[in-house]
């Protein structure tokens, strides 16, 4: 068992992302602070999609740790990746429709990168991958999945925890790690390294 960190240790979530505090509200965890990093996320040329999210996540945490020493700071990184490609964060109906047609009839993979920080300055990287195959969209389904806006800032174009849910004919894999945070690695990370995951009683 890890040595218990001192009752005031906080724990800090480096995310922008509404879906992510979400998540950790799922299991009883509101972060003491919400403090994104900001980062260029640009991905290098010829970087792999795990690589990538590996080096996001860590980047991210690392970023925000030196604000908030002795917290507990978790950070993660979502992409979309076809095969060694890493889909962008739709922010364009262009750029959406580019994505949806790449996915349609297709299986790609939601890799997620977790990275921990504790308050003893250990630092953890996971990267958790699910497999989603979408059905073959028709152009009614594509029209009507633009006008809803649900893809605007999400990797790959789609967000599964809305309309796009009919899109998927199968998923192998964590749930949560598509909407933006595996809540079974965060778990393990946060409970292993002494954070009070499960409340008494
Ligand atoms: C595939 C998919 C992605 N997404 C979202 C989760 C993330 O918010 C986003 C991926 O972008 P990220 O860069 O991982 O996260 P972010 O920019 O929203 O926040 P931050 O960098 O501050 O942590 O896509 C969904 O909400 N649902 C989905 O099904």
């Amino acid at each position: 068992m890890p040595a218990r960190p001192p009752a005031q240790a906080k724990l800090i979530l480096a995310s922008a992302s509404p879906r992510r505090r979400d998540l950790l509200a799922q299991i009883g965890l509101t972060p003491d602070a919400i403090d994104p990093a900001e980062l260029d996320e640009t991905p290098q040329p010829r970087e792999l999609p795990l690589d990538y999210v590996r080096r996001l996540a860590e980047a991210k945490a690392l970023a925000v740790a030196a604000r908030h020493a002795g917290g507990f700071v978790l950070a993660a990184d979502t992409v979309v990746a076809v095969g060694r490609r890493i889909l962008p964060k739709a922010e364009t109906e262009a750029e959406a429709r580019a994505c949806l047609a790449l996915l349609s009839g297709h299986r790609h993979k939601v890799i997620g990168g977790l990275c921990l920080i504790a308050p003893d300055g250990r630092r953890v990287v996971r990267v958790v991958t699910t497999a989603v195959t979408f059905k073959r969209l028709s152009d009614e389904e594509l029209r009507c999945y633009i006008a809803s806006g649900e893809w605007q800032g999400k990797a790959g174009g789609y967000a599964v925890q809305g309309l796009a849910a009919i899109f998927v004919a199968q998923l192998v894999g964590s749930y949560t790690n598509v909407v933006g945070l595996d809540l079974h690695m965060a778990y393990k990370l946060l409970a292993g390294h002494g954070y009070p995951c499960l409340a008494p009683g």
